[in-house]
C-alpha cells in the first residue's frame, strides 16, 4: 500500500521532505501541495517532478480524496489550524514542531485526537530517532552509567537573521532538548530558568544570545542546555549525560580528520540539514511504516508535543521573570499511555 501525502508549506523543510519522500524513502508517493505562497508550491512539483495537484489552500487539500496523510510544514502559528482540519477529516498527519503556538493549542489538538478514537498525529521531534541519542538511551536505560543526575548540552547555530527573536531560542531551538531529554531519562520537568549570559557582539538588537537554561525533573536530574544561534563556527549539538558510576556522551558527527599545514583538523557541519539527515529519513520511514503495519503512527505524540509547549511556555516566561518557573502539566491521558512513543532502530 502506497500512503499518499499532501504537503502544507513547500519552505526548506517541506521540500527536503518532500525529496526523502520521492528519492530516498518507501511508501508513500507525494500527491497534492499548497503554500500561501502558491509560487513555491509550483516550484516544488518542477523541483522534484512530482505527479502533484497544486491546492490553493490547506482546507482543501485535506478534503482531497486521493491524500492519506497530510505533512504540516509551514509556519509554526498555521500549524494548529492545519492539524486539526486533517484530524477533523479523519486523515493522518506528521506536524513539524511546533505542534501548535500554545499550550491551549496543544491540547485542542489532543482532545481532538481523543474524540477521533486513535492515534492520527506525530510530531517532528526527529532526534528521537537519531543514532547518537538512541545509544544514549540505550545506555541510560541499560542502567550503564547507574542513575543519571545531571545533563551538559549545547545547541549551537553559526547564525540567524533579523525575524529571530530572544523568544525563538526557546520555540524554534530548546525545543528540540526539551523533547529529546525528558524522553532519554523518561522524566518530565518540574521548573525551568533562564539566564542570559554577556550578549554576543554577532546578536542583533531584538536576541539576547546565547542563553543557558536549567531544566530540572521531577526525579531530581538538573540540566543546562547553551543555546547559542550566532557561533560562527558552525553546527554543533552536544549533550553529555553524568551518571553515578560513568558518564555517557553524544557522538561528534563523523567526519574524516586530516593533517595538513601543520593541522590537525577534522570538518565540523554547518546546518541542521546535514547533521539529522538520516534521523529525518528514519522518522518519516516509521511514521509510513507504522500506519501500514498498526494503523497508528510510532513516533512522538500530540501528548509530546504538549508537554513541549507547556515547558516552553514556562522557559519564556523565566527569560522575562529572571527566576525558575513551574512546569504544570495536566495529567497524562490513557489514550497516551499505550508505550508507543519511542522510537526504535
Ligand atoms: N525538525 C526540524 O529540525 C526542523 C527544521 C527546520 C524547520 N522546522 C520547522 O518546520 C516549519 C517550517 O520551517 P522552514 O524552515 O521550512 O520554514 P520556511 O519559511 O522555509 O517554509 C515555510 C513555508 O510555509 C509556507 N506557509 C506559511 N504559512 C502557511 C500556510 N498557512 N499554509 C501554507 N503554507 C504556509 C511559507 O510560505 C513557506 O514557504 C517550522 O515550524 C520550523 O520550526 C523543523
Ligand atoms: O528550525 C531550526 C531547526 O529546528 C534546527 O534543528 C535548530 O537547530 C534551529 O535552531 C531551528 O531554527
Amino acid at each position: 500500500m502506497t500512503l499518499n501525502i499532501g504537503v502544507i508549506g513547500t519552505g526548506a523543510i517541506g521540500r527536503e521532505h518532500i525529496k526523502r519522500i520521492t528519492n530516498t524513502l518507501s511508501g508513500g508517493k507525494i500527491v497534492a501541495v499548497t503554500d500561501v505562497n502558491q509560487e513555491s508550491a509550483k516550484q516544488a512539483v518542477e523541483q522534484y517532478g512530482l505527479d502533484a495537484a497544486v491546492y490553493p489552500d490547506d482546507v482543501s487539500l485535506v478534503a482531497a480524496n486521493d491524500v492519506d496523510a497530510v505533512f504540516v510544514t509551514s509556519w509554526g502559528p498555521a500549524h494548529e489550524a492545519s492539524v486539526l482540519a486533517a484530524i477533523a477529516a479523519g486523515k493522518y498527519v506528521f506536524c513539524e514542531k511546533p505542534l501548535a503556538t500554545t499550550a491551549e493549542g496543544c491540547m485542542r489538538i489532543v482532545e481532538a485526537e481523543m474524540k477521533h478514537g486513535k492515534r492520527l498525529v506525530q510530531v517532528g521531534f526527529m532526534r528521537r530517532y537519531d543514532s547518537g541519542y538512541v545509544q544514549l538511551k540505550e545506555a541510560i536505560d541499560n542502567k550503564f552509567i547507574g542513575e543519571p543526575l545531571l545533563i551538559h548540552c549545547a545547541h549551537r547555530n553559526p547564525e540567524v537573521n533579523e525575524m529571530y527573536t530572544t523568544d525563538m531560542a526557546i520555540s524554534d531551538t530548546l525545543v528540540h532538548e526539551i523533547d529529546v531529554l525528558h524522553w532519554l531519562v523518561d522524566d518530565d520537568y518540574k521548573s525551568v530558568q533562564v539566564l542570559f549570559p554577556r550578549k554576543s557582539k554577532y546578536a542583533h538588537d531584538n536576541l539576547r544570545d546565547p542563553q543557558i537554561v536549567i531544566l530540572e525533573t521531577h526525579s531530581g536530574i538538573i540540566i543546562n542546555v547553551e543555546i547559542s544561534v550566532n557561533c560562527q563556527y558552525g553546527y554543533d549539538i552536544q549533550c553529555e549525560v553524568v551518571g553515578e558510576d560513568g558518564i555517557v556522551k553524544l557522538p561528534e558527527f563523523q567526519s574524516i580528520t586530516y593533517r595538513k599545514n601543520a593541522t590537525l583538523g577534522s570538518n565540523i557541519l554547518v546546518d541542521w540539514k546535514q547533521r539529522f539527515l538520516d534521523a529525518y529519513d528514519a522518522e518519516l520511514q516509521d511514521f509510513m511504516d507504522s500506519i501500514k503495519t498498526t494503523g497508528e503512527p510510532n513516533g512522538p505524540t500530540a501528548w509530546d508535543g504538549y508537554i513541549a509547549q507547556v515547558t516552553a511556555d514556562a522557559c519564556v516566561k523565566s527569560q522575562q521573570s529572571g527566576g525558575k518557573e513551574e512546569v504544570v502539566l495536566a495529567d497524562k491521558p490513557d489514550f497516551y499511555k499505550k508505550g508507543l512513543e519511542t522510537a526504535s532502530l
